[in-house]
């Protein structure tokens, strides 16, 4: 499969609350440097090489209201209860030619289109799952429900994990098939892929593609955005 002879689609779950972030708005629409978070991520993957289609999973009642935000070349849809509800019904609304689909948290705003192209590549080249990861900086405790020390896992064989992930299409419909949403809870998407076997391999993220999840990752970005050229943050003036 090469870059000519397939299409590459972006699914965005970005139905989510944001309740650890907090501001009663959802967190898609929570404005950063004026314009909402979904707004960048968009952009971003819009400026990416590789991508021809977006689908965005919106809180189901802005269904309309994020619609306008994005425009026309963007298709919006009421996501669900849970991230892998609002991906799962994303995943209906691909074109039929599409043979790689990428999915991207809403709550990376700043990932650079570059680490989008780069996983998109990986998939393209012949991958059927790509990750992108980072190594830890902090060392990393396994505890028990109230909280006491079990184990030390080595953090050398650890990787924190971003988004977008990128997979074979056939490769993700058949791990959103084959979970019904039981079983251990699985929070990102290669997760599922895993469980049906599939290899996922990894490449190096991005310190700039980092979740906002907390009010302090939310100071940061700001702070990211300023510091960006007007071209890349999107700002005009
Ligand atoms: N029902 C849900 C829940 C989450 N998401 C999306 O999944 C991404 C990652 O989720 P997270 O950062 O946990 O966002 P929230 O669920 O909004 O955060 P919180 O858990 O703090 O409420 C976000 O872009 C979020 O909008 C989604 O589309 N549908
Ligand atoms: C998919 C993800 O962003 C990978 O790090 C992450 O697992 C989402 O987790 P959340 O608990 O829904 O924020």
């Amino acid at each position: 499969m090469t870059a000519s002879q397939a299409r590459v689609a972006v699914v965005v779950p970005a139905a989510g609350r944001g309740e650890r972030l907090g501001g009663g708005v959802p967190k898609a629409l929570r404005p950063l440097g004026g314009r909402p978070m979904l707004v960048h991520a968009v952009q971003s993957l819009a400026t990416a090489e590789l991508v021809s289609q977006i689908v965005v999973a919106a809180p189901p009642t802005l269904v309309e209201v994020v619609s306008r935000l994005l425009g026309p070349d963007v298709r919006v849809l009421p996501g669900g209860a849970e991230r892998i509800d609002s991906v799962r019904g994303a995943l209906r609304a691909l074109d039929d030619d599409i043979r790689v689909v990428l999915v991207h948290d809403a709550a990376r705003p700043l990932t650079p289109p570059s680490l989008v192209d780069a996983v998109a590549r990986a998939v393209l080249g012949g991958l059927p799952a790509v990750i992108p990861v980072l190594t830890l900086a902090d060392t990393v405790k396994e505890v028990d429900a109230d909280g006491r020390v079990l184990r030390t896992p080595p953090r050398g064989g650890l990787r924190a994990v971003q988004t977008p992930q990128g997979f074979r299409r056939e490769v993700l419909e058949a791990a959103y098939t084959s979970s019904d949403g039981d079983g251990p809870a699985v929070t990102d998407d290669a997760g599922l892929v895993e469980r049906l076997g599939v290899p996922v391999a990894t490449i190096p993220g991005s310190d700039e593609a980092f979740k906002v999840t907390r009010p302090a990752d939310l100071v940061f970005a700001e702070a990211l955005l300023t510091r960006r050229p007007l071209a890349e943050s999107g700002r005009t003036s």
